[in-house]
């Protein structure tokens, strides 16, 4: 094997495509080890780290500006791969390379090991530990099938957000052991590879030849969990990687059916969100990747909020996951206890406050301003969140666990304060920065939570709560089916306007009238055919909602896939089928989705990957499955 000293030289340069820089946000491969999250860019590179956990501040954050740190492994002359895929059932990214003299095969990887700490005890988790956590390790292998391919690694750090840039130093006699720091960091990286690394200010670069069968590998640690030393240590982790997705993959139950890709991939992506430590779980993986083109649309989602947490624990309960619906109840019970009023984000170490920030400095995904970190919704009031409480809850028992007597006056205080205040205006589930309003869909959920606790109070022997709650639920239906209804019978965005809002395809599925039901039915419909842009769902039209903020917005990709849901709810399979089977050809090359969708262009916009489209993912995908499927038990 041939060895070149490494040099400053940046070798090959991404071309911009229609003159941006930045990737398409659909282009990102997603890595976790339900600790720390990675996007990998097709290049290479990898655009977005956070340290020392997925809600911290970032050493790679390129896809927020092209100076904030990156790290690439692949052919030094070339940047685009001839293809990419996930091995499947695993979060182990594949990338494909041909080269004019070459073929070589780079797999990247966050590496989940065995439990490690012996008889002592880690002081980050909260929640029963399991057989297996996360190694604090992002790991590369190359493998050259065949001829030869001129390989680099470049690392870049640029810590806290790239308000600090990294220095290297070496760290034992070699050339292969690197360690970077920044003052007034804690987190300090060790970079440990069988290339042999020079080091160019803040970069750490080396240059090989591969030849057909020549392996390397690079690992980046950032504990005291050291990488790998050697390929073959560096091949068994991720082999023990691998084995750690299959065998969760496999708890799940998935429907043999062309679909299921699409319904692993989603199930994958969910729990890649979910924090292990404390059993919190993440929006999306990133902050402020635009809405809206060059807009102000940017938004934080590293944090827990209980909606869509709710949302996805419904999502993986009905593939058969049950246990990150108990460690995510044990993460609220938590709070709960804590005392105060129930939040409705949190961070994932639980914490309350998450003021937002804005970080001048960063340029922000092809230029759109500004790049937040925190998020102001935080001390909103949303009333929905009792109604995702009980309804978290509910999932809990329904897979298995005990309502135990710890929870229970919790959740009679949630419920009461449901029934105490719901007539009050709230800034709803789309959390607007305009004024409060009697939205139906929080009044709505209010009345979830009252039925819900209701159900409760009853399997619990409390009559008294049980006919409470009961009553405080037919005043709020009999209000809701009074108030939220325009003249035409369909139900609208809040109670003194005849705006259309897609949060209100839920009805069905909450049950809180039959899908028979006329006023459903045509909620369903007028939103089908008012809401959209060439079929694609807006949460709301921006022009009749004060959402306190300017510009477009994409279509919501959620909603879309809510529109399915719930026109197989109403019966109208085809019509169903045929915007699932539209939405899907939206996905993302590893069948990854960000937030929004240009309903023009197909482009993905904000946050990626989003865990609000793959849960809805999953439940339109079900329902169509099992509408398919009652359709061949009735002709037989
Ligand atoms: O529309 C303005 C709001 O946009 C964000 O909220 C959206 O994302 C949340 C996380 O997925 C979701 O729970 C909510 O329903 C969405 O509207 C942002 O987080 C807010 O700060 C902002 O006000």
């Amino acid at each position: 094997m041939e060895f070149e000293v490494a040099t400053a030289e940046p070798a090959a340069q991404e071309i911009p495509l229609g003159g941006s820089p930045y990737p398409p946000i659909a282009d990102y491969g997603f890595l976790s080890d339900c600790e720390v999250c990675a996007l990998v860019a097709k290049s290479g590179n990898v655009e977005w780290m956070c340290l020392p956990r997925m809600d911290g501040p970032s050493v790679f954050a390129g896809i927020l500006d092209r100076h904030a740190g990156r790290f690439r492994v692949g052919p030094r002359d070339q940047v685009v791969p001839a293809d990419r895929r996930y091995l499947p059932g695993t979060m182990i990214l594949e990338t494909t390379w041909g080269t004019p003299t070459g073929w070589l095969v780079v797999r990247d990887v966050l590496v989940v090991g065995p439990w490690h700490h012996g008889s002592e005890r880690s002081g980050r988790y909260a929640r029963s530990p399991r057989d297996h956590e996360a190694a604090h390790v992002l790991l590369r292998t190359m493998r050259c099938l065949n001829g030869f391919v001129d390989v680099e690694l470049d690392c870049e750090p640029a810590f806290d957000y790239a308000r600090k840039r990294g220095s290297w130093d070496y760290a034992g006699d070699g050339y292969g052991d690197g360690i970077c720091s920044a003052e007034g960091v804690p987190t300090q990286l060790r970079l440990r590879t069988d290339m042999r690394l020079g080091f160019e200010g803040p970069r750490a670069r080396a240059e090989t030849r591969m030849r057909a069968g020549d392996t390397l590998f690079c690992a980046l640690g950032w504990s005291s969990h050291l990488p790998p030393e050697t390929y073959d240590e560096a091949h068994s982790q991720l082999s023990v990687t691998g084995n750690f997705w299959h065998e969760w993959i496999s708890r799940g139950r998935f429907p043999d059916h062309p679909w299921r890709v699409y319904l692993q991939r989603s199930a994958l992506t969910l729990k890649g969100l979910t924090y292990a430590p404390t059993g919190a779980m993440m929006a999306a993986a990133t902050t402020s990747l635009p809405e809206t083109p060059g807009g102000e649309r940017n938004w934080d989602y590293r944090y827990t909020w209980l909606r869509d947490s709710t949302f996805m624990l419904w999502g993986l309960s009905t593939l058969g996951f049950d246990r990150e619906a108990h460690d995510f109840l044990y993460f609220i019970t938590d709070r709960l206890e804590a005392g105060g009023r129930l939040g409705i984000m949190y961070g994932i170490d639980g914490r309350e406050r998450l003021d937002e920030e804005i970080l001048d400095h960063l340029a922000g995904y092809e230029g759109a301003k500004p790049v937040r970190i925190g998020n102001g919704a935080w001390d909103q009031r949303q009333h929905d969140v009792w109604g995702v409480l009980l309804d978290s809850i509910r999932l809990h028992i329904r897979s298995g666990d005990r309502l135990d007597d710890r929870l229970w006056p919790l959740v009679v205080r949630q419920v009461d304060t449901a029934v105490a205040e719901w007539r009050e205006p709230d800034r709803g589930i789309w959390e607007v920065r305009g004024e409060p309003q009697h939205f139906t869909s929080s009044k709505i959920f209010c009345w979830v939570a009252a039925d819900r606790g209701a159900r409760l109070a009853r399997l619990r022997g409390d009559r008294d709560a049980a006919k409470r709650w009961r009553e405080a639920a037919d005043e709020m239906h009999a209000e809701i089916c009074e108030r939220g209804l325009d003249d035409r019978g369909v139900f609208v965005q809040h109670y003194d306007t005849d705006a259309l809002d897609a949060s209100l395809l839920l009805i069905p599925m909450l049950g809180f009238l039959p899908a028979s039901d006329e006023r459903v039915r045509k909620t369903v419909l007028a939103i089908a055919d008012e809401l959209t842009v060439n079929e694609l769902v807006l949460r709301y039209k921006v022009a009749e909602t004060d959402d306190g903020l300017t510009g477009e917005e994409g279509s919501f990709a959620i909603c879309s896939f809510w529109l399915v849901s719930a026109l197989v709810e109403i019966g109208e399979v085809q019509r169903a089928r045929d915007l699932c089977d539209k939405l899907l050809s939206y996905a993302s090359p590893l069948a990854l989705y960000a937030e929004e969708i240009d309903p023009h262009s197909g482009r993905h916009l904000g946050n990626f990957p989003q865990a609000f489209t793959h849960l809805a993912l999953i439940n339109a995908v079900m329902h169509i499955i099992r509408a398919d499927e009652a359709l061949v038990d009735d002709t037989h």
